[in-house]
């Protein structure tokens, strides 16, 4: 009998057009050969051309789906996307000090602003997930989110990314992985990692497309699926990337929606990586 794939949980918001949130985490569980489990804080009334709602799950009806999980499943990873509210917030955050044997690796995207410019957390939730750090093996913010947490400007070169992440890490995050998408300009995607051993830049070819619609939620959630099996953070990221950068390459042959379209999470790393790894498109 085969061993059972490893098990991975979001806890994150809906996005009906199936690129972002809870979607887009299960495809690439899927994608990545993990079992996916989901515990919804929010639903979205979103298209790839943007959010024209958001509806709150109360936070202990959040509480209710996590306990009631893992009294049952074992999660070998999680991650944490769109939370809404500073309430829900702090309810994962009281289930992450209570609970932490039932999720032994979380990640979290700290998700504030879809790409079309809408709210996807409460103003006053700024510093409720300040306090969330401690509690997360690693943090995935993109330049703006790691401005906002920080009260800062955004990065526009490596040298602020690396002040930024010193700052999480201050601030208690054990492992940061800035991301540097939002700060195009080159030929590259570079992100910046850093954790106790130090820091590493993760690069990869700048895909051009539109169509990035959960790139962010599409990372953090390929690292929950593959750390279970590299044993390593830092080695589940470097392949969650090489993984996402096929995802931004296939975008292009989806034709989803009228606005910006969602990455292809069916990309198979297995079988394509090698065709395009030195490949400059
Ligand atoms: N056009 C692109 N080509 C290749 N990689 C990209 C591209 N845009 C973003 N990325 C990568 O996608 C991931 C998400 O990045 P980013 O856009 O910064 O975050 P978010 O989607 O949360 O706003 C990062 O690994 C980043 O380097
Ligand atoms: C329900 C939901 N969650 C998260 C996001 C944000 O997605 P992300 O992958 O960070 O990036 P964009 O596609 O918004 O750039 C979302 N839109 N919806």
């Amino acid at each position: 009998m085969n061993p059972r794939p490893p098990i991975a949980l979001t806890i994150a918001g809906s996005d009906p057009s199936g690129g972002a949130g809870i979607q887009g985490d299960l495809k690439t569980f899927s994608a990545l050969g993990t079992y996916g489990t989901a515990v919804l804080t929010s639903l979205t009334a979103q298209s790839t051309q943007g959010v024209t709602g958001v509806h709150v799950v109360p936070a202990d009806f959040v509480r209710a789906q996590l306990d009631t999980l893992v009294d049952d499943v074992a999660v070998d990873a999680a991650k944490i996307g769109m939370l809404a509210s500073a309430a829900t917030i702090e309810t994962v955050l009281a289930f992450l000090d209570k609970r932490s044997d039932a999720v032994p690796v979380v990640v979290l995207d700290p998700v504030m602003v879809s790409t079309a410019g809408s709210r996807l957390l409460a103003e006053d939730a700024v510093e409720p997930m300040r306090q969330l750090l401690p509690y997360v093996s690693l943090i995935t913010p993109n330049v703006p989110e790691a401005a906002v947490l920080l009260d800062a400007d955004p990065a526009e070169d490596l040298d602020t990314m690396r002040a930024q992440a010193i700052a999480l890490r201050e601030l208690g995050a054990a492992r940061v992985l800035v991301k540097g998408g939002h700060l195009g300009g080159d030929a590259h995607a570079t992100d910046l990692w850093l954790d106790d051993a130090g820091e590493q830049l993760l690069t990869g070819p700048r895909v051009a497309t539109v169509n990035t619609h959960g790139t962010g939620c599409a990372l953090s959630s390929a690292i929950a699926a593959l750390a279970p099996r590299t044993g390593s953070l830092l080695e589940a990221t470097r392949q969650a990337k090489t993984w996402l950068t096929g995802t931004l390459r296939a975008a292009d042959a989806l034709h989803i929606g009228h606005g910006p379209g969602p990455v292809h999470h069916c990309h198979d790393i297995w079988k394509d990586e090698n065709d395009w790894k030195d490949s400059d498109r």
